[in-house]
């Protein structure tokens, strides 16, 4: 294990880079591996920063709807999960079905992917059951065009582009940003406030580095983000102590190679565990309590230089989609930070323990 993180780091990214791809889930819900994730080989185009900074205002209004919605929900007895809009938009309805069906799909095959096992008795019929809804779905979703598709689609027919799409690619393209984007960006969400509400120095602290530089405004805007060094450390820390893709993606090696005694050969499959690197005594005293403050110091970062952190990979097949993730966690936190304040429940205290199955 040594050796391959230190292979992963030092040259060895191109044999390094492959994926497995001989999993029945994999290639069904790569649509033959025509995604980006299960691709032989990286796409990086797609997400680049300069397209990242073209959703700015997609992503501020949907921030904005969201914190509305919270402020209904708290002041009425609106029932959780309806909108001011009654919930009809295709954008709500696509994030809310998608998962669902997506949570089925891949939490119940999860097992099934983990432990290589390619067929499992009724296992199929499920998969295929699941996946024909979810295709019919981006067949929609395709047709009426919205944002990412639009990109999509103009990459499609645009012949100077050095990347051609299918609609089979397409739809390979929105199960990733499915698959990848919205489990992922959500847990760190939610581990941000777990953290927060436990530890309530730090809520203040960062929750008044926020309101100060939102100045009694009730928005926080994409421009305002540099401005806030404790959120970015509270982020970072996060994503520390609970990296929402604890064993990274699958990689498997393209070719024969050798690092220090360890002679690798090709097609190893290769299981990363950021969480144990994250939090290895070897680098940090007390790795496993939560403490921003620690970054504030460190030139530490996750984009991929630093192989102690990496909640994102690293190398030629590192996520894509990190400057994306990175600004809609930044926005959603300092909003939610700026216009609420957040506690546990009554008669909860933050002694107590936090309840685990099993
Ligand atoms: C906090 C949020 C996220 C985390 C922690 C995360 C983490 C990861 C990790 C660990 C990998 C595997 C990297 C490797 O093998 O070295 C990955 C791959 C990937 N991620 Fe993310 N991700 C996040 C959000 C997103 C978002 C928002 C998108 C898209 C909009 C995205 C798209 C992808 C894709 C397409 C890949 C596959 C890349 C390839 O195989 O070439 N991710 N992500």
């Amino acid at each position: 294990a040594v050796a391959i993180f230190k292979g992963l780091g030092s040259g060895h990214d191109l044999a390094f880079s492959g994926r497995p791809t001989d999993l029945y889930v994999v290639k069904k819900i790569s649509y033959d591996l025509n995604n980006i994730s299960f691709a032989p080989y990286a796409i990086t185009e797609l997400l680049s920063s300069k397209r990242v900074q073209s959703f700015r205002t997609i992503r501020e209004e949907e921030i904005a709807a969201i914190v509305n919605h919270i402020d209904i929900a708290s002041s009425s007895s609106a029932p959780y999960g309806s909108r001011g809009d009654g919930g009809t938009s295709r954008f709500y309805r696509v994030l809310h079905e998608i998962p669902l069906l997506l949570e089925e799909f891949v939490v119940s095959d999860y097992l099934l992917w983990m432990w290589w096992v390619n067929k499992l008795n009724g296992m199929e019929t499920r998969v295929e059951k699941n996946f024909k809804e979810l295709d019919k779905l981006y067949d929609e979703v395709i047709a009426d065009h919205e944002d990412i598709v639009d990109v999509l689609l103009q990459l499609q027919k645009d012949a100077r582009q050095l990347i051609t799409l299918n609609n089979q690619q397409i739809k390979g393209v929105l199960m990733d940003m499915f698959i990848a984007g919205t489990d992922t960006t959500s847990s760190a969400l939610v581990w941000t406030f777990i953290e927060l509400i436990r530890n309530p120095p730090l809520m203040e602290k960062v929750k008044y580095e926020v309101r100060k530089v939102g100045n009694g405004r009730d928005k926080i805007e994409e421009s305002d983000i540099p401005k806030l060094h404790y959120l970015h450390s509270v982020i970072k820390e996060t994503l520390r102590l609970h990296p929402p893709v604890l064993l990274l993606v699958p990689r498997e090696t393209t070719k024969n190679c050798a690092i220090e005694y360890y002679e690798i050969p090709a097609k190893t499959r290769v299981i990363i565990n950021a969480k144990s690197i994250g939090t290895d005594p070897k680098y940090l005293e007390n790795p496993h309590e939560f403490r921003p403050d620690i970054f504030m110091t460190s030139s530490v970062d996750f984009k991929g230089q630093h192989l102690e952190f990496l909640p994102f990979g690293v190398g030629q097949r590192g996520c894509p989609g990190t400057s994306f993730a990175i600004m809609l966690l930044h926005l959603t936190v300092a909003n939610f930070l700026n216009r609420f304040d957040w506690e546990l429940p009554k008669g909860m205290s933050v002694e107590d323990k936090f309840q685990t199955k099993g």
